[in-house]
Parts: C-alpha cells; sequence; structure tokens
C-alpha cells in the first residue's frame, strides 16, 4: 500500500477516540474534508453509507462529529443535506452545526483502458441540436468508445456537464450514494465498460485508471461541507472569529409579504444574508420550509443584534429553529479570480 493509501485508508487514532461520521466510503470529497478539518491523530474516522446516517450517528450520540456536504459553488445546494436539516419528523432535534469546510473539487473519470487504446482526439462534435458544443476544459487520455455506462453522486453530474455533453452523450448515468461508492463499483466490474466520476484520490485507492483529468466544468469548482455536532459546542460562544448562523423556519403562504418581513428582521439588524434556500414542507403542496443563513452567531453576540433579529423572525413565522452558529471559513479572496467556465 502507497503511504497515500495508508493515510486516507486508516488514519491511526488513540483507542477510545472520538468518532467523525462522514459520508464515505474512504476517498469522497467528504472524507478529504474531514481530514483537512480535524487533528487525524485525534479522532477516529468512520465513514457511513449516506447523509442519513452521518445525522444519525451524531443524534444518537455515536460520533462526536458528522461530516456532509451542504452546496457546491458551480451545481448548488446538496438537497439530501437540506432534506435532513428540514427534519420534518424531529429525527434530529439535537444536532446542530457547528463549522464548514470549503473544498477544491477537481473530478476525474475512472476506469478501466481498453486494450489498445488510442489517445482521444480531444474534439468535440457539432451536431443539428447543438452547432456550436462547449468546449471542455480536458480531453481524455484514451478513447472512450468501450464505456457503457457512468457512476457517480448526483451532485456530480452538474459539475461536469461540458464534458459529459462532449465526449460521453447519452451514455447511461446511474446515481449513487457518492462518487468514491461509484469508484467502488467500477472496480468490482469486470467488463470494464463502466467508469466513475471521483476524486483522483479514488483512482490510487481502487487502482483504477484515469481516463480524465479535470473534467469539471469550471476551474473554481469548489464544495462546501457543514460539520455537525450534538447540542450546543460551548466552546464557540469564547471564539472571536466572523461567524455565521443557520435557520429553518415556515410561513403562512396566505399572508402577503410574509416572507419579507422574515427577511427584514435581518435587515434591520443589519444582518447580512449569505444564503437562501427552500425544500417542501411535505405537508401542503407548494408550500415551503426556508433555510436563512446569515453572517452573526446566537453564541457569541455582544451587541444583541442576533437577538434582536431572531425575536423579530420569531414574531412573522408560523414556526423556526436556528441549527447553528460557527467559524466563517469562506476567503472570499482566495475564490475571487481563479478562473472560472471556460469555453
Ligand atoms: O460523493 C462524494 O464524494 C461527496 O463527498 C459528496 C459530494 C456532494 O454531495 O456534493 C461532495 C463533493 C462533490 O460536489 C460531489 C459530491
Amino acid at each position: 500500500m502507497s503511504s497515500k493509501q495508508e493515510q486516507y485508508a486508516e488514519p491511526g487514532s488513540p483507542p477510545n477516540a472520538p468518532i467523525v461520521s462522514f459520508l464515505g466510503p474512504v476517498s469522497s470529497y467528504t472524507h478529504q474534508a474531514a481530514l483537512a478539518s480535524f487533528e487525524s491523530d485525534t479522532y477516529d474516522y468512520e465513514p457511513a453509507q449516506t447523509i442519513t446516517d452521518v445525522f444519525t450517528a451524531v443524534q444518537s450520540g455515536e460520533a462526536a462529529l458528522g461530516v456532509v456536504p451542504f452546496e457546491n459553488s458551480t451545481n448548488g445546494a446538496v438537497i439530501f443535506t437540506l432534506e435532513l436539516l428540514a427534519d420534518r419528523h424531529k429525527q434530529f432535534l439535537d444536532v446542530t452545526v457547528c463549522g464548514e469546510a470549503y473544498l477544491d473539487v477537481s473530478h476525474y473519470l475512472l476506469g478501466r483502458k481498453s486494450p489498445g487504446f488510442q489517445d482521444a482526439s480531444g474534439t468535440c462534435t457539432p451536431t443539428l441540436s447543438s452547432p456550436s458544443p462547449a468546449k471542455p476544459r480536458t480531453k481524455p487520455t484514451c478513447d472512450l468508445k468501450h464505456i457503457e455506462r457512468l457512476y457517480t453522486h448526483p451532485q456530480a453530474w452538474g459539475q461536469c456537464e461540458v464534458f459529459l455533453g462532449a465526449y460521453l452523450k447519452g451514455i447511461e448515468r446511474i446515481d449513487v450514494s457518492s462518487t468514491s461508492r461509484g469508484a467502488e463499483i467500477v472496480k468490482e466490474d469486470t467488463t470494464g465498460t463502466s467508469a466513475a466520476i471521483a476524486s483522483g484520490l479514488a483512482a490510487d485507492i481502487h487502482g483504477l485508471d484515469v481516463l480524465a483529468k479535470a473534467i469539471e466544468d469550471r476551474t473554481d469548482n469548489t464544495t462546501r461541507f457543514l460539520i455537525i455536532r450534538k447540542g450546543i459546542d460551548e466552546a464557540a460562544a469564547h471564539s472571536t472569529a466572523k461567524k455565521k448562523s443557520l435557520i429553518s423556519f415556515t410561513i403562512d403562504h396566505r399572508s402577503p409579504g410574509a416572507l419579507a418581513q422574515v427577511l427584514d428582521s435581518f435587515r434591520g439588524y443589519a444582518l447580512n444574508l449569505t444564503s437562501i434556500n427552500s425544500r417542501p414542507t411535505k405537508v401542503i403542496p407548494f408550500q415551503y420550509i426556508f433555510f436563512v443563513e446569515f453572517e452573526g452567531s446566537k453564541l457569541n453576540d455582544p451587541s444583541g443584534r442576533v437577538r434582536g433579529a431572531l425575536d423579530s423572525v420569531s414574531k412573522h413565522v408560523q414556526s423556526w429553529r436556528w441549527l447553528g452558529s460557527w467559524d466563517n471559513k469562506l476567503e472570499v479572496n482566495s475564490l475571487r479570480g481563479r478562473g472560472g467556465f471556460t469555453s
């Protein structure tokens, strides 16, 4: 086993170390975000099969911390995580967000090279429906004619549309629970006709061929992960770093301006909003649970602005819940100017 494989396969940890649960298997992007966020010799890293399993491990106390994907800069919100934060059946009442991590995500196409492969031309054929196709940033390392099916996490398709449209148009796409699970499945397929979109690390770990590198549409493709825990992190109250907080709420959809009034609560206290999402309530069709993220902390609020805004929110909603406050890790300047879509 190479040293890279050892590091990711079984990080050393003391006996009875607290557990970090992450969306696995090993070598998923969530795993990489988890390893980048904590001291690997302090925690025991345990892969979970689904994001739901991560929430369950944290709520039950089996895991001290959980790491889950939240949003991608190219493809938007990770709806599985929003669904769990919506917590319609009150299964995760003690789960709070206590941190975040940003990871540069560069996708590889992994599989088996066909025997006697030739270098691909790298040209995309114009068709009637797409007379001037967008030019992918990268070309395959070999012919892809033998590929009959593709596996990846649903979030990854939308991050690689240009490459897929140029080189793998019409090939069956199969959703799996994570990119690294896709790599595992491809490894097991002895026909060599499957490929996965996953990380370069997954190629190393599963011994797969790299059929193409950096197939994401944008060079600034970044995924944000949330770190979750059970209950409140008292230490967070003392941190002086810039903070963000997340709340969920429902409103009376018949009342004009109800949502505007909630949002105005933040304006009234000069709190900047950083994201807004929604999911269906699943009680009445076309009514929503809203998620608002804003700058500021409920746990460290010397000016009382967060308390003021949340008091005001509570007056305009049917129900609401504070989901956590944590250190803002977005380094805006590092994301800016990294280049983007190239056509
Ligand atoms: O499948 C993985 O490897 C994950 O960690 C999940 C996930 C996601 O859900 O956003 C993480 C990063 C990429 O954006 C694609 C997939």
